[in-house]
Order: C-alpha cells, then sequence, then structure tokens
C-alpha cells in the first residue's frame, strides 16, 4: 500500500435514485490497493447499492470514477471480471462437498485450470482437510469461508464483502477476518460492509453512510475524533434513575448504560458537564471523561441523520 499505487477504488458523486427516492447521494469513496475498508450504516442507508454501483451491476445516475483503474461506466464488464462479490444470500449445493461446490462454481463461470484453482481457493481458505465434507453439513462460520473461497476462485484484485459474517458467533467471525487480513497481506483490496463494531475496528479505514449520504471517514481513531462528540462515564449505583434524568436534558444527546456504567456524550462539553453537576461529587458515584467508543460515534451520526431527514 504505497502512495504511487493507484486507488483499488476511485469514485465522486455517486447518485442512484430508485424511482423518486435517492438511495445513494453524492458518495465518493477512495480505497487504497491492499487496504481493507470497512462500510457501516444502519439498514437501507445504501451499502449494497453502493457496491453494485462499484462492481458495475448497477449504473449510477450521476457521478464517476474507476474501479481498478476501470471506468466503472464504460467498463463494467471488465471490472466483474476482476472482483470477487460476496453477496448477503449466497447459496451452495447443499449435497455436493465444499470441492464439488467450487468445481461446480468453476465451471458456472468457464474458468480455465479448474483444478489449481479450486486447490488455491481451499488451500488459501484452510478449507483442504474439509474438501469432502457436504457442504449442508458445515456451520455458519465454514460456510461463509466456503462463500469467500468461491469468491476468490478467479482470482480477483478486490473483493466486495456485503455483510459477509451476518450471524455468525465471534470465534467463526474472528477467524474469517484472520482470512481477510491473510488475503489483503497478499495484495487483495477488500470492501466489506458490517453492522459489527469489533469488526469496523479491523479495517484500516471505514466509512460511514446513513440515508444515502457518507458522512464519516477515516481511521476509526480519526472518525472517532472528527465526530466532536464528548463522553462522560458514570460508576456506581441507581444509574438507571441517573439515566431517566439525563434523557432530553440540555447538552446531553444520547445516555446508555452498559452494565454498572453509564455512557453520558453530547457535543458541547460545557452543556454536558452541566448536565452532570448535579450528581458531581456524590460518594456512590465516579464521573469520568472517557472517549466515546465507535459505536457511541455511530449512534450520534444516526440520530443526526434521522434529524436531517425528517
Ligand atoms: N432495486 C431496488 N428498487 C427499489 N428500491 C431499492 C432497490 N434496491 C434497494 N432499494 C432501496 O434502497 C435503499 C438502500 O438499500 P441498500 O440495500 O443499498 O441498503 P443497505 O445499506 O445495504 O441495507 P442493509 O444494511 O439492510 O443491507 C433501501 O431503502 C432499499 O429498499
Amino acid at each position: 500500500m504505497t502512495s504511487e499505487t493507484p486507488p483499488a477504488i476511485d469514485v465522486r458523486g455517486l447518485v442512484k435514485r430508485f424511482g423518486t427516492k435517492t438511495v445513494v447521494d453524492d458518495v465518493s469513496i477512495r480505497v487504497e490497493t491492499g487496504e481493507i475498508y470497512g462500510f457501516l450504516g444502519p439498514n437501507g442507508s445504501g451499502k449494497t447499492t453502493t457496491i453494485r454501483l462499484l462492481c458495475g451491476l448497477l449504473t449510477a445516475d450521476a457521478g464517476e470514477g474507476t474501479c481498478l483503474g476501470l471506468d466503472i461506466r464504460r467498463q463494467s464488464a471488465e471490472i466483474k471480471r476482476q472482483v470477487g462479490y460476496m453477496t448477503q444470500k449466497f447459496s451452495f449445493w447443499e449435497d455436493l462437498s465444499i470441492a464439488e461446490n467450487l468445481d461446480f462454481v468453476a465451471r458456472m463461470y468457464g474458468l480455465p485450470d479448474r483444478r489449481r484453482r479450486v486447490a488455491g481457493a481451499l488451500d488459501r481458505l484452510g478449507l483442504s482437510n474439509r474438501r469432502t465434507q457436504l457442504a449442508g453439513e458445515l456451520s455458519g462460520g465454514w460456510k461463509q469461508r466456503l462463500a469467500l473461497a468461491a469468491c476468490i476462485l478467479h482470482e480477483p484484485r478486490l473483493l466486495l464483502l456485503d455483510e459477509p459474517t451476518a450471524g455468525v458467533d465471534p470465534k467463526a467471525r474472528r477467524e474469517f477476518w484472520d482470512e481477510i487480513h491473510r488475503l489483503a497481506g497478499e495484495g487483495l483490496t477488500v470492501l466489506v460492509s458490517t453492522h459489527y463494531m469489533d469488526e469496523a475496528e479491523r479495517c484500516h479505514r471505514i466509512a460511514y453512510i446513513a440515508y444515502g449520504t457518507l458522512m464519516a471517514h477515516g481511521t476509526v481513531e480519526q472518525v472517532i475524533a472528527d465526530s466532536g462528540l464528548h463522553t462522560r462515564l458514570v460508576a456506581g449505583e441507581g444509574l438507571h434513575r441517573i439515566a431517566a434524568t439525563l434523557e432530553g436534558q440540555p447538552g446531553v444527546e444520547m445516555v446508555a448504560v452498559f452494565g454498572s456504567r453509564l455512557h453520558v456524550s453530547g457535543t458541547d462539553a460545557a452543556a454536558l458537564d452541566l448536565a452532570l453537576a448535579p450528581w458531581v461529587g456524590r460518594p456512590e458515584l465516579r464521573i469520568t471523561g472517557t472517549d466515546p467508543t465507535l459505536e457511541d460515534v455511530f449512534i450520534h451520526l444516526m440520530n443526526r441523520s434521522t434529524d436531517n431527514f425528517r
């Protein structure tokens, strides 16, 4: 990943409308080659649609740019050949083994040198020992891995993964992400949509989209810093009562209880501290400043976008 390498994705001002509804609104994204780029946002915010615009499955109503150095409007057929796209709802032939499924996919796409490609994909994703296992017998995590193997069979340069780990347990998700990092280490660029905060934290950079608008992007640390959000941590007794009192007060934008801690956040630090002042100095409570979490920031951005949308 050097600055001389051309970006894997470089698009500007993308717009997509379905009927009268604008679902992608002036979105610009630049993803460097070899980078793992996380794409986050509430349900229906336009992530899948943006991914489809990038790989030429949909045509933008406005905007321009390149994917793998190819024009997203004029060279979509060539882009598709070089991109591996894992959709939200992938499916297998349950009564075929892992290797047979991959061989079937390779045949379907008319890939030359099938044996080598299938063996390579099995090897890269640690599936070789399970090659004869029926796809229908695999747990969720191994199914995702098989889907990923199917995506890399044609040796793409860019992976577009649309919520690849939805509903998968934490250990399997972690292992799936280890694989993503291994693939990125081999030079693949990965754009991955997710709703999981821990996954966002494993990306080199992230973007947050809401109602079709890109609201934040950068490293996790940048996105947190750029949010302008301040958070105070309240620990101690009676947090639910305190939360109920703080809710809706000037300066308090968000209140959330996490077990024995309360996160209170707002963009105006002075107003936030004023709202908390009645509880400061109480022996049963401890109030400290803390960095907002990525989740705090996303909920803040989501609230802000809802306000704009009304
Ligand atoms: N082909 C289509 N025709 C009409 N509306 C569509 C079409 N595809 C998507 N939409 C709408 O566009 C909006 C954005 O959908 P999209 O699937 O891109 O969101 P998303 O961020 O991927 O959501 P999720 O996190 O739930 O997967 C939604 O309101 C959806 O209903």
